[in-house]
């Protein structure tokens, strides 16, 4: 308990002492005291540093990249925020990516793009003859930027028209940009910085076949004077709505020659003389991307809701007659406001860290090689398919809790200092790169709608994680119906969410014979394969996805709950209760539509109450929920949400301190009331 500092003293005391559970114990149930250990010296360290300390004017778009990098430069040289042992030590690694993100995204971002992210692709596609780029790039002597996406194409990467062709005379790949709809663009790093990019590109061989996307190492910039290379053009693509400290550009090559070796050769190559040859294709590492983004929601909410709950808890409005105002979490509609976000960060919480766990587990058997192939495909595409859905769903959940805490703090809530505008806008970003939200949930629908074809052929217990074992029994699924005790007044809340759980399993079952018979109606219609797809998306296969994986949220966050300390076990199960509850009641029509509910509508009615209760017996533990979550001051960085809750303290400071707030503006007498009247 050492390790985690009491919180100062103030008007937040009020609630912290209603809390039923030890907040410091409940940290300890969502870090590992070594986590907190490593997590506490690096803040320590940024919070000291003179190059963190948080600028008090708004800085140019130019100010704010120069600053970013030669942060980014301190990191790579301090033993506390990049030691040794970073790479071996995956878990140190996690952690300390964690407190750059609570500090600053695009320095995390920067960070991973221009270094590790390439060491990453030359380990996993790479092979011996690239050991040069890693030896440079642990010299820090280049950097890199990451080419996929093109003007006109994003998301349909097949469409992607880069081409590199091999030329046997010169034993070289000549990388070509048809046209400025072909260039790469978006590429972070790339706009000033970047001195080679991984690009990816059509590699065509000598006799004209397109043997599809290769990545291809390219140096870009001479790394001394960061000017292009001649057949290189590379413009900055400017201000963004968000993530300025980084500089995201565009690059067109024009009949760019790079040596043969420079393909990341190991699922594909070309030979001296111009044949393709293809040994194995290595699936372990498409998933590693997302896997890691749905941890940025969890940094986001819980800096959203920490501003939110404690401002809320503090900021007074109206009251019973003749008792004074009372602190607008008091409202049920605010606690309904923020609540479910908050049990939503918990549940992402428990679930990022299982789906990290779940990952290395899956990349370790992949790479020791003895596992029956069988069970590292199944195994394979569970992954796939929880984290197409998980990236989007963090994002989303972000998204709408910043959104709803911004609003749940009113006026002042908009305020620069309150900090929802860096926290929305560096989130946004989430929604689209790594795979555009909702075409990467597109996958998950299509891998249960693959099961479910062949649904009488399958032994659903075979995928490792259990997270279709229910399609086994679709029959008892597509059975049940919600009685008008369903739900009753009496039921606890480990009863409610096995009752949740019960009706994710319906709702998976349905939704995937309702959309497979959809699909079978516009078949016989006449409609093709690529306009069916897409007519059963809205209604149907989003759901579907939607409720595949919020029922793997339930179920990984119930194994969680079981392992804590007792004492927090019904605060957790209040939690775990809320979420499903309100996850629940979001897919109402669909228990309409598959005759779940038949006539009355008790069940919503009980459902309800069983949220209202919820919100009042979560509400004296609320701000030591988040108190758990909470990062150091300096890291949330706003007048509003500070640990001592002294919010119109620290809103008096900063207003009187900022750089002008006091003095005339520079332009004064341009702005005395001298208007020329027209009369
Ligand atoms: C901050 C930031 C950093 C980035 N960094 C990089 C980088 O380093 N390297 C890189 O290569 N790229 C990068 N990107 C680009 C990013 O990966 C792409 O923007 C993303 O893949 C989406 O592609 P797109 O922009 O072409 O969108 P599009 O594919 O054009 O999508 C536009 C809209 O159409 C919808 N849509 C598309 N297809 C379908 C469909 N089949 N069904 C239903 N709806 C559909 C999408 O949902 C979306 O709303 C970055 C983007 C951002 C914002």
């Amino acid at each position: 308990m050492d390790l985690i500092p009491d919180l100062p003293s103030g008007p937040l005391d009020v609630y912290r002492k209603q809390a039923s559970f030890n907040w410091k114990k409940m940290k300890l149930f969502l870090e590992s005291p070594e986590d907190i250990e490593i997590a506490n010296e690096a803040f320590k360290y940024m919070e000291e540093e003179p190059i963190f300390q948080h600028p008090d004017r708004d800085l140019t778009l130019e100010e704010e990249r120069h600053l970013t990098f030669q942060r980014m430069k301190k990191v790579y040289n301090s033993d506390i925020l990049y030691p040794d042992d970073l790479f071996m030590n995956r878990n140190k690694h996690r952690v300390l990516n964690n407190v750059i993100s609570l500090y600053d995204w695009s320095l995390l971002a920067r960070k991973s793009l221009l270094i590790e992210f390439p060491m990453g692709a030359f380990l996993g596609l790479g092979t011996d003859r690239h050991r040069k780029f890693i030896n440079s790039l642990m010299n820090r002597e280049i950097g890199f930027a990451f080419c996929l996406t093109e003007i006109s194409h994003g998301s349909n990467t097949k469409a992607l028209r880069t081409e590199a062709r091999y030329d046997i005379e010169s034993e070289s790949f000549i990388l070509h940009t048809p046209d400025f709809e072909a260039a790469k663009c978006w590429a972070g790093c790339l706009g000033k910085t970047a001195s080679h990019c991984l690009v990816f590109a059509q590699l065509y061989t000598p006799d004209g076949v397109c043997h599809g996307l290769h990545n291809f190492v390219t140096p870009v910039r001479d790394p001394q004077t960061l000017q292009p290379y001649p057949g290189v053009t590379i413009f900055d693509m400017g201000a963004k709505i968000g993530l300025n400290g980084m500089d995201n550009g565009v690059i067109m090559f024009n009949h760019y020659k790079i040596p043969r070796e420079n393909l990341l050769n190991k699922t594909g190559d070309v030979t001296v003389d111009g044949k393709y040859v293809s040994p194995f294709k290595d699936p372990s590492k498409r998933f590693e991307g997302r896997v890691g983004i749905t941890e940025f929601g969890v940094i986001n909410l819980t800096k959203a809701l920490t501003i939110s709950i404690r401002y809320s808890a503090v900021r007074r409005q109206f009251g019973p007659e003749n008792q004074g105002e009372i602190p607008v979490l008091e409202y049920p509609l605010q606690q309904y406001r923020l609540f479910p976000y908050l049990s939503g960060l918990y549940v992402l919480h428990c679930f990022s860290v299982k789906l990290k766990d779940r990952n290395m587990s899956f990349r370790l058997a992949v790479m020791g090689g003895s596992e029956d192939p069988d069970y590292l495909a199944n195994f394979g595409q569970e992954i796939h398919a929880l984290s197409c859905f998980s990236k989007p769903y963090s994002g989303w959940m972000a998204r709408d809790a910043v959104q709803e805490s911004r609003e749940a703090c009113g006026g002042h809530g908009y305020l620069k200092a309150a900090g929802f505008g860096k926290i929305r806008n560096d989130n946004d970003a989430n929604c689209t790169y790594e795979g555009d939200n909702n075409v990467l949930l597109q996958q998950t629908s299509n891998w249960l709608l693959s099961l479910w074809v062949a649904r009488q052929r399958t032994d659903f217990t075979r995928f490792p994680m259990g997270t279709v074992s229910y399609l086994n029994q679709y029959n008892k699924y597509l059975n049940m119906k919600w009685s008008s005790d369903t739900f009753n007044r009496n039921l606890k809340d480990e009863d409610i969410i096995q009752t949740c759980l019960d009706t994710y399993c319906w709702l998976v079952c349905w939704l995937c014979k309702a959309t497979s018979q959809d699909m079978e109606t516009l078949k016989s219609s006449g409609k093709n394969k690529f306009d069916i797809k897409n007519n059963c998306q809205i209604f149907r296969a989003h759901n579907l996805s939607l409720a595949y994986g919020e029922r793997v949220f339930i179920t990984w966050f119930l194994e969680s709950i079981k392992e804590a300390d007792v004492s927090l076990q019904i605060p957790l199960y209040r939690l775990l209760a809320l979420f499903s509850l309100t996850r629940v009641l979001k897919h109402v029509s669909s228990y309409v539509e598959g005759g779940l509910i038949n006539g009355e509508n008790v069940v919503i009615t009980n459902i309800e109450e069983h949220i209202t209760r919820l919100l009042s017996e979560i509400l004296p533990d609320s701000v030591s929920l988040i108190d758990a979550f909470a990062p150091p001051d300096f890291f949330l960085n706003s007048v509003l949400g500070n640990a001592d809750g002294r919010v119109y303290e620290h809103m008096y400071r900063k207003m009187l301190t900022s750089p002008g707030s006091v003095t005339r503006d520079t332009n004064w007498q341009e702005m005395r009331y001298n208007i020329p009247s027209k009369l």
